[in-house]
């Protein structure tokens, strides 16, 4: 049983074909490669699961994935069966990425508090509580977004790629900018990770699992109990198994 497990974010689609339980490549795509995306997968497939952020590009890639393997990709949305409640206000505005990470996070962790935290594009804070609630929690712009800030709006800062410098005493604008950048992050998510905490389960102990492109980066200060980067994929694979036995 080969599955295709799709995840579309703002930035790039993040791909995964499992052979059984057994996750047996990931590619990433950026949004102007889409057409490649037969070519990634190779020959069979026999079911497919996806997420969309982006509604604008979801018919695509659905449409793609019916022609060139002639099935009909499962798509998670709060409406669909997937186990977990959504204790957002309006179940339907939680980003769905956001819903495949935490079925992931509940197939590792069954049982556990969860919080995800997920570095792409923006980066989320999610909790997940034992009992099977997504209790909600914070988004703020992932770290090339402050990237992409200061050089948009500033005379002379220099548009740097993310790093985890040695020294917070940056002592040029490169290093400056990823002193703040990285530090800043970091400090920020650490704050949202403590509160949400503190709200979702008191006392309890959660396990903080780290996802998407950029959590590596965030992977050697102790921010997280584990780095899961394909925990979105894993959430997906759990959903499309879940759709065949109902
Ligand atoms: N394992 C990795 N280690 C380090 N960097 C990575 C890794 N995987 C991807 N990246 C880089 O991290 C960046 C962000 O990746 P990711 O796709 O998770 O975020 P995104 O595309 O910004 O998020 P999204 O599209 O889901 O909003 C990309 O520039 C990618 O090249
Ligand atoms: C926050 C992003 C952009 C992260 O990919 C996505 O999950 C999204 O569009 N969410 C919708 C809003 C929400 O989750 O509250
Ligand atoms: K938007």
């Amino acid at each position: 049983m080969r599955t295709l497990a799709i995840s579309l974010g703002n930035t790039s689609l993040f791909g995964g074909v499992f052979v059984d339980d057994r996750l047996s490549r990931t590619f990433r795509l950026a949004h102007g490669e889409l057409h490649r995306l037969p070519a990634q997968v190779g020959k069979s497939i026999d079911a497919a699961a996806v997420c969309s952020v982006v509604p604008a590009l979801t018919a695509r890639v659905v449409t793609r994935i019916r022609r060139t393997w002639r099935i009909q990709p499962g798509m998670l949305t709060a409406d669909t069966a997937h186990g977990l409640t959504i204790r957002y206000r309006r179940p339907r505005e939680l980003g769905t990425d956001r819903l495949a990470a935490a079925l992931g996070a509940r197939a590792l962790y069954p049982r556990r508090h969860v919080i995800v935290v997920d570095c792409g594009t923006a980066t989320t804070v999610t909790a997940l509580h034992r009992d099977g609630r997504l209790l909600g929690g914070a988004i703020l712009p992932g770290v090339t977004l402050w990237v992409d800030a200061l050089a948009v709006r500033t005379a002379q800062l220099p548009r740097i790629a993310p790093r985890r410098p040695r020294t917070a005493v940056g002592r040029s604008p490169m290093e400056a900018i990823a002193s703040g950048v990285f530090f800043g992050h970091l400090g920020a998510v650490r704050e949202l990770v403590a509160r949400v905490r503190r709200e979702s389960f008191g006392r309890g102990a959660a396990i903080v699992v780290g996802t998407g492109g950029h959590a590596p980066l965030f992977g050697h200060d102790g921010l997280f109990d584990a780095l899961v980067p394909d925990l979105v994929l894993r959430g997906l694979h759990v959903f499309a198994a879940s759709r065949k036995v109902s």
